[in-house]
């Protein structure tokens, strides 16, 4: 006899896949069996820009009351669309092994950031990677856009939307030259071939968790019995110090997903190395800087917070008009 779970998700291509393959991981043992359960989440039914929803966490939210009220056991997240406050009965019991954590161009007729043409036309939705384009690039029109990946790489000249994916969208097809999407979708939705340029972290430095996934449930759950084992074998150890170093970096910050900052921790030669960068929203002003940290969980979460002491004091607050 197997024992059965529920996974919650949000409706959108991407939260599916996403939760299907984690389900699908933990029950591979063949001691467990799942079924999903479709959330619908403020963040999937309304259009406004993401940045004026009211904060952090629209898509987080919904699927964290599905698990405290019971009609779920397992919620799988994006770690980057996470709010840093860790609430009252839910915890994260695995971060699987991270994804590509980079950002991807998407551009008509296979253009590099480099190649654009002056003044090209560059949609985003993120603040961050909108800053950075700006930094790199201060010719290109850099504008606001929303939806789904789907409904996003849809925007690109000589591109049909390539998945339905049921999400809102606006604008018309094909008024972009391109647009930013992170490598860690794309790829799980089987669009890596719509990728233009891997943009290197030196240029585009990712959203702190990019790449991750979080898998949340309540804490008695993650504490014994067949579905708490297979969540531990599930964790990546690794994925879990470097995401530690830059959540904790973001919650020092008092910053949340929309907050043009980068941060990515990686573990080189044994040693946590944590990078951030701080913009102002216009990309005329970055301060980015790095340190080192010991490979543990209390060592990440303090280099974190070191490093963010030290962007504070190198004015972030004021550069991103923060707090
Ligand atoms: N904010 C939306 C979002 N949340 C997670 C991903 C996928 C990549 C990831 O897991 O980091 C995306 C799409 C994107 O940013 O292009």
């Amino acid at each position: 006899m197997s024992t059965a779970f529920r996974v919650g998700t949000r409706g959108s291509a991407l939260a599916v896949t996403q939760t299907t393959t984690v389900a699908e991981a933990l029950a591979a043992s063949g001691s467990l069996r799942y079924s999903i359960v479709r959330v619908k989440t403020e963040g999937d039914v309304t259009s406004g820009p993401l940045s004026q929803l009211g904060g952090t966490g629209v898509f987080a939210a919904a699927l964290r009351h599905a698990l405290l009220r019971g009609e779920c056991d397992v919620a799988v997240h994006s770690l980057k669309d996470l709010p840093t406050a860790q609430p009252e009965g839910l915890v994260i019991a695995a971060t699987p092994a991270r994804a590509d954590v980079r950002d991807a161009l998407c551009a008509r007729d296979g253009l590099t950031l480099d190649g654009l043409p002056r003044g090209a036309t560059v949609g985003t939705g993120s603040p961050r990677r909108a800053a950075q384009l700006r930094a790199a690039r201060p010719d290109l029109n850099v504008v606001d856009i929303r939806g789904n990946v789907g409904t996003r790489l849809g925007r690109v000249a000589g591109k049909d939307r390539p998945v339905d994916d049921g999400g809102v969208g606006h604008g018309r097809a094909g008024d972009l030259d391109a647009v930013v999407l992170a490598a860690a979708g794309l790829r799980r939705l089987g669009l890596a071939g719509h990728v233009t340029e891997y943009l290197d972290p030196s240029v585009m430095l990712p959203a702190p968790g990019q790449g991750s996934l979080a898998v949340e449930c309540r804490p008695e759950t993650a504490a014994s019995g067949d579905l708490a084992a297979e969540l531990a074998r599930l964790d990546d150890a690794p994925t879990r110090l470097a995401v530690t170093a830059e959540r904790s970096l973001l919650a020092r910050l008092e910053a949340g997903c929309s907050a043009p900052i980068g941060a990515l921790a990686r573990i080189v030669d044994g040693a946590l190395t944590l990078e951030a960068a701080v913009c102002s929203p216009d990309g005329a002003r970055t301060l980015r800087l790095a340190r080192t940290g010991e490979p543990t969980a209390d060592g990440a979460a303090a280099l974190g917070r070191a490093l963010a002491e030290d962007l504070l004091a190198g004015g972030a607050a004021e550069l991103a008009g923060l707090g």
